[in-house]
């Protein structure tokens, strides 16, 4: 048997030590996995037992086998990562940290799931607070073969640091030097002791994570989430978790992470996307966006919402045994105000009919009109068509889209913002809707603000009105037509949830430092008695008038204890690049939260000036691909686009990296990608191409915020290209 010790033996010594037991976890999996399936079998058998009671038994534990085989299934890769030694008179076992808990045949704990309080020191030990804890050790693995240990010692003076072998460079630096792909991916081998923290703060109030760039304030907050179902599994799958990022491309980014955590029942959507059915994913250009977002516009569709139907009959006239009776424009007015009075306008339509029929009926003088009584006025008046098809054109069912598209009209929209928006603003926005027939990103709070507005349709009308089936079967006939309506348009499909439907248990916002006021109302209706995890960075801020957005914020969040978690440790760049990007925030005068960035590459950005932009952007994207092993984005003022995307379409030499650069579809496919300025939010790449920098600044009034998140998005390279 050979003595010999070398560092390399002990570190292969110590990965087949622990493959040795990552193998049983996996056996132990598999059998899981089989109970689970066996589970789901015996539960569609007792719905065929024909009771009742069977299928709701059936129906719980096929959900409750589906989930758990989803959790496994989704758990499997990189399932254990964790190991602790600690103390002897502690705990002479290693203790096993995984991304689920799992128990052995005798249901004796194998793996402790990475969010039990017995895992909290996994992350919470340090050198100066050991928590009882020697050796912390990650285990690196793919699939299910473990590729090294990476160890920290933690508590020297204990007697076991002298029998434990320490091995490996620290798991923190292995991991910020890996390549990036187009995911971002779960951190849970090496969350640190301040994000542990803001992870497992308390599901109350709202918990605020604020930090400079890639201190880690996603994906913490994503961790947070996964821990919150853990605690609370009940309250938050019932209540729903909603999850709201700025882009359709950075939900894709981080879409991963949680169901490599186990978690699969939570709504990730995009500020485009937080009305249920609604779809939008193009921005505004930022002169039209800032006058959608201003709070101010929240008065400006509550007006809308109270005038009369453009379009719809502003008299009605009934000749009724030797009386004329006359509903006439000013007497409308009256009742629809009267009708307003009482609550939502859909809401109203049960009470439409009588409300019109009793001003009709005070207007019967004659001795032959009233000698047979309201009832028999009534009884004629519900079968007179001409009566019938005037109360439902004058008091249709409204829905949202609808009700926007009124303010497209100029005279409409002078009348509803009368005093509130200047005429340039007027302007802005009738631009904004003639240039584009889809609805923005910047349109979906105010299609928000107007069902909020004008209520539900009631699916079925009240009793007692006695006119229910009046209303009832125009209602069918009237949405047709508000359908046909919809259907011209490609980007999104009618609302089919209700107003009652939308509200979560939690509601988590990454980026909230972007949203406008009119985004903060939106979301707030959606977490009134919800806790929430907000999470931002002022300094990255793409809102220009900052205290109108922090009011919107007050109110969403109003009555909520406010819990604040600030992180320091910038995880992403390298040193040398967020050097340069903190340099250019002070130069421009952003008030930046600057982190500490620990990682040193010895590589500094390159900055230079072209005469052939095409020539030097070229050259150096095909040097930073040549150089990382993973993405590289190239970033361009937004006039620049399709320019730049058409080059790199036909740069033969990155052909391969860039498959959708031609058709300008982004897929996670391409390792390089054009973007714009706005879209780099919240993402990282491991090389970045900033085009004309300048222009990028010029763009918006807050374009020199933007171009310090621009700045910070590269791991590895940053090129900057004038
Ligand atoms: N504890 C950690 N271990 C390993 N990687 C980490 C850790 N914390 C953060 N990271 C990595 O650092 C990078 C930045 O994280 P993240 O995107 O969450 O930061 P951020 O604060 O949201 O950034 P920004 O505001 O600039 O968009 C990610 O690649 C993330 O995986």
């Amino acid at each position: 048997m050979s003595t010999d010790t070398s560092a390399e033996d002990i570190a292969a010594r110590e990965v087949a030590a622990e493959q040795a037991f990552v193998d049983r976890v996996h056996a132990q999996l598999t059998a899981s996995q089989q109970q689970a399936a066996e589970l789901a079998r015996e539960g569609r058998g007792r719905g065929q037992l024909g009771h009742e009671g069977g299928l709701v038994e059936r129906d719980a534990m096929v959900y409750q086998a589906a989930k758990r085989i989803a959790q496994l299934d989704a758990a499997a890769e990189g399932l254990v990562f964790g190991r602790l030694d600690l103390s002897a008179d502690l705990d002479p076992e290693p203790r096993y940290v995984g991304r689920i808990g799992l128990r052995d045949e005798n249901r004796d704990s194998l793996l402790i799931d990475w969010r039990a309080p017995a895992a909290a020191v996994f992350y919470q030990a340090t050198a100066a607070d050991p928590h009882g804890v020697v050796r912390r050790r990650v285990l690196r693995s793919k699939g299910t073969t473990v590729l090294g240990v990476e160890d920290e010692l933690i508590d020297a003076s204990d007697p076991r640091a002298q029998e434990l072998p320490i091995v490996g460079e620290g798991a923190l630096m292995a991991q910020l030097s890996r390549a990036r792909d187009r995911r971002m991916h779960s951190i849970v081998a090496t969350i640190q002791a301040e994000q542990d923290k803001a992870i497992r703060a308390p599901g109350k109030g709202v918990t605020s994570i604020s930090g400079g760039p890639g201190v880690g304030k996603t994906v913490v907050a994503l961790h947070r989430a996964a821990y919150l179902l853990y605690t609370d599994r009940r309250r938050y799958e019932t209540g729903g978790v909603l999850i709201v990022g700025p882009s359709g491309v950075f939900m894709r980014y981080i879409e991963r992470v949680l169901p490599s955590l186990g978690e699969t029942a939570i709504a990730l959507r995009s500020l485009g996307e937080v009305v249920d059915g609604v779809k939008a994913s193009r921005h505004d250009d930022p002169a039209f966006a800032d006058v959608k977002g201003s709070a101010r516009m929240a008065e400006v569709l509550r007006r809308a919402a109270r005038q009369a139907v453009p379009g719809a009959p502003r008299e009605f006239r009934l000749f009724y045994r030797d009386n004329v009776l006359l509903l006439d424009n000013r007497l409308l007015g009256q009742l629809r105000r009267q009708l307003l009075g009482q609550g939502r306008r859909n809401k109203q339509i049960p009470r439409v009919a009588s409300t019109l029929l009793d001003a009709l009926w005070r207007q019967v003088k004659s001795e032959r009109g009233r000698e047979r009584g309201r009832q028999a006025f009534q009884d004629d008046l519900l079968d007179n068509h001409d009566f019938l098809d005037f109360a439902a054109e004058w008091w249709p069912p409204l829905e949202a889209r609808e009700v926007l598209t009124w303010l497209r009209d100029p005279d409409f929209l002078a009348r509803v913002s009368d005093g509130i928006l200047s005429h340039d603003e007027q302007a802005l926005l009738l631009k904004s809707w003639a240039v584009a027939d889809d609805l923005s990103i910047e349109d979906v709070p105010l299609l928000d603000e107007l069902r909020y507005a004008i209520g539900d349709v009631p699916l079925k009308t009240d009793e007692d009105s006695g006119f229910g089936d009046f209303v009832g079967s125009d209602i069918q006939e009237l949405s047709t037509a508000g359908d046909r309506e919809f259907r011209s348009s490609r980007a999104w499909t009618p609302p089919t949830h209700r107003i009652e439907d939308d509200p979560f248990a939690h509601v988590l916002i990454d980026e909230c430092q972007d949203l406008t006021p009119m985004q903060w109302r939106m979301v707030g209706r959606r977490g009134r008695t919800a806790s929430w995890t907000i999470v931002g960075d002022p300094a990255q801020s793409s809102w220009p008038v900052r205290a109108e957005a922090d009011a919107a914020r007050a109110e969403a969040l109003a009555g909520k204890d406010l819990h604040e978690f600030h992180l320091s440790t910038n995880y992403r760049n390298s040193s040398e690049i967020y050097a340069y990007a903190a340099a250019y925030a002070a130069r421009v005068g952003l008030d930046a939260d600057l982190p500490t960035a620990v990682r040193s590459t010895g590589v500094d950005p390159v900055q230079m000036r072209v005469d052939d932009l095409e020539a030097g952007v070229r050259s150096e994207v095909v040097r930073l691909a040549g150089e990382v092993e993973g993405t590289v984005g190239i970033v361009v003022p937004v006039a620049r686009r399709a320019e730049v995307e058409r080059w790199l379409a036909s740069w033969n030499e990155v052909a391969a990296e860039a498959p959708n650069a031609a058709t300008g579809r982004d897929t996670s496919a391409d390792r390089i990608v054009v973007l714009t300025g706005l879209d780099t939010k919240g993402l990282e790449f491991d090389g970045i191409v900033v085009v004309r920098p300048q222009e990028i600044e010029d763009e918006a009034s807050t374009g020199k915020a933007t171009l310090y998140v621009v700045l910070t998005r590269a791991t590895q390279l940053l090129s900057v290209v004038s």
